[in-house]
């Protein structure tokens, strides 16, 4: 099979750049439910590396490279044709939804009946330890539960692949623990290759995958 057209994400030759200045640069396959790990200082562009690759690049930034996902040049697309899955540090739940409704809503149109769209979701809150839950209230929630929402909605939108910044970092060390558990093993039961920017050397030996230093 050729290179390009393998499963996963490729990140070729992708490099981020501010006014002149380079900020860092990526060349990179990450396949199906692997983790690629970015660490670096503060500043050194890892949130715009993910926004790069999710497609939502602030125009302040230079971009170059190719992002290949599935064998497929999505570089040009816009973001929402990307289906990217995005976790960051806050779960930024909507709060006047209900947590069913928080995931209702992220489900793919293709989903058409009402009834098969509760079912979906209400399946999804199972899969994160969260079976019972579609009629609360999110601000109701605990942080544990609202980053466990959060995955599930993020899952049930089916994206192509997963884009996690800093998400555990708000999160004690016993919940983080647990939470990053779930994350890398819903990643990996739906195959999806997944991006984790951290300063966290435990988020990093948890991911098990590769990791790159960026702006050291
Ligand atoms: N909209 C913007 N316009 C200009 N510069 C920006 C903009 N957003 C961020 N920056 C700068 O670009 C650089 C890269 O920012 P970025 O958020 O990607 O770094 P980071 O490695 O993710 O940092 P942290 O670990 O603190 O989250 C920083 O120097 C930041 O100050």
């Amino acid at each position: 099979m050729p290179e390009n057209s393998s499963p996963g994400l490729r990140l070729e030759k992708v490099r981020i750049g501010l006014n002149s200045r380079t900020l860092l640069s990526v060349d990179h396959h990450v396949g199906p439910a692997d983790t690629l790990t970015i660490m670096g200082p503060s500043g050194s562009g890892k949130s715009t590396l993910l926004a790069y690759i999710g497609g939502f690049l602030d125009q302040d930034f230079v971009g170059e490279g190719r992002v290949i996902c599935g064998g497929r040049d999505i570089t040009i697309l816009p973001a929402q044709e990307r289906h990217a899955g995005i976790l960051f540090q806050d779960p930024l739940l909507f709060p006047h939804m209900s947590v069913g409704g928080n995931l209702v809503f992220a489900l793919p149109a293709s989903v058409t009946t009402v009834r098969e769209r509760r079912t979906r979701a209400e399946a999804a809150l199972e899969d994160v330890g969260l079976g019972g839950l579609f009629d609360r209230d999110p601000e109701t929630l605990s942080g544990g539960q609202k980053a466990r929402v959060a995955l599930a909605r993020v899952l049930i939108s089916e994206p192509n692949f997963l884009l996690l910044d800093e998400p555990f970092s708000k999160l004690d060390m016993q919940l983080r623990d647990q939470i990053r558990t779930l994350v890398f093993e819903q990643a990996s039961r739906t195959r999806l290759p997944v991006i984790l920017v951290t300063h966290d050397e435990s988020d990093a030996r948890a991911a098990r995958g590769d990791v790159i230093e960026v702006g050291a």
